[in-house]
């Protein structure tokens, strides 16, 4: 049966790459890596200089094919940007992947100008939530103003000169209101979320039948198997506990007064509950629809690597 996909291990992935020298400096490296991701410049020349490369000729084709077709249609308008989508489970790493890829596309030939949001400042406040009866469900397609941020990557993509968009903090657990990022015609956006790849809903009114995915060049999404994510996951939660010790603000004081051994097993909960169900009722249906399916094994190592072909 013949398949969309052409996947490849690492090593012929990292062949793939001419030797031009897109590094990053240690510090820089450490910046970008997410809470216990050990992402090494290893990874960054074998995995993600192959994969800016193939990013980076994308993108000037399809600004050529766009610019042919403008003039086709007497259109005078100007490049738009090139939008890359970036999504996976919570905690497989989407933030470490997102921020490499802005970093090294920066260094890309003409230096673009690279912009990074991630979806979850489109999420309902928790009082919107509560109302709607599904704080539980943090992160589930219902969560978010579908439609604030479809008109969001839609205005971005359609060149308009200055786009807002608003602010989640996950150690306040809640959108900050007042709270704004300002995307400004970039070159190149990179959105990052777990629902990105979703299809189109039918709408009873207004902007049915188009989904943010319909405005991607292309979409990268980090895969793993669940039982590794809910490790990372609760390690991480482990680690955010003890960041947060002897501290008076934020979301993870009131988890001070337990055992390592209730955190852990509070953060498996939150894990079989939400997450889970989210990944694989949500999130892991969309990984077809990904241009690029990187697959990381136990240690966040990129093992293989899947790239659409038709
Ligand atoms: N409770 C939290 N407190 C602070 N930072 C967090 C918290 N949860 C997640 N993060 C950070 O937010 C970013 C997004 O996390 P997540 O949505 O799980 O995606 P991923 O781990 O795939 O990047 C990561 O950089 C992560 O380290
Ligand atoms: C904020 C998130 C929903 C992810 O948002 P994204 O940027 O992927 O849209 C997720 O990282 C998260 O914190 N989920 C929380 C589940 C819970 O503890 O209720």
């Amino acid at each position: 049966m013949a398949r969309p996909y052409v996947t490849l291990r690492r090593d012929t992935w990292a062949a793939l790459s001419n030797h031009t020298e897109i590094r990053l400096d240690e510090d820089t490296l450490a910046r970008l890596r997410g809470i216990g991701d050990p992402t090494s410049q290893a990874d960054v020349a074998e995995v993600y200089r192959p994969l800016t490369q193939l990013l980076h000729l994308t993108m000037v084709n399809a600004g050529r094919l766009n610019d042919q077709r403008n003039d086709f249609l007497r259109l005078n308008v100007a490049r738009t940007p090139f939008v890359i989508a970036v999504a996976g489970s919570v905690a497989v790493g989407k933030s470490t992947v997102s921020r490499l890829l802005q970093e090294l596309l920066r260094r890309a030939p003409g230096s673009p100008k690279v912009d990074l949001i991630t979806t979850d400042g489109f999420l309902y406040p928790n009082a919107e939530l509560q109302r709607r009866g599904i704080l539980h469900r943090k992160g589930f397609p219902q969560s978010y103003d579908r439609r604030a941020l479809l008109q969001f990557v839609m205005d971005v993509k359609s060149g308009s000169p200055r786009v807002e968009a608003p602010v989640y903090s996950h150690s306040k657990y809640d959108i900050v209101p007042d709270e704004k990022i300002v995307v400004e015609q970039p070159d190149i956006l990179i959105v990052e979320g777990l629902n990105v790849l979703q299809p189109a809903r039918v709408e009873k009114n207004g902007l049915s039948g188009l989904a943010i995915s319909d405005f991607f060049d292309f979409s990268v999404f980090v895969d793993a198997k669940e039982a590794h994510i809910k490790q990372w996951f609760t390690s991480r939660f482990l680690e955010l506990r003890r960041r947060a010790a002897g501290k008076d603000e934020g979301f993870f004081v009131q988890y001070q007064d337990m055992s390592e051994e209730e955190a852990a097993g509070f953060a498996s909960e939150v894990w079989d509950t939400i997450n889970g169900p989210n990944l694989r009722q949500n999130v892991a249906p969309t990984k077809q629809r990904a241009t690029a399916i990187l697959r990381k094994n136990s240690d966040h190592l990129i093992s293989e690597i899947s790239i659409r072909k038709v």
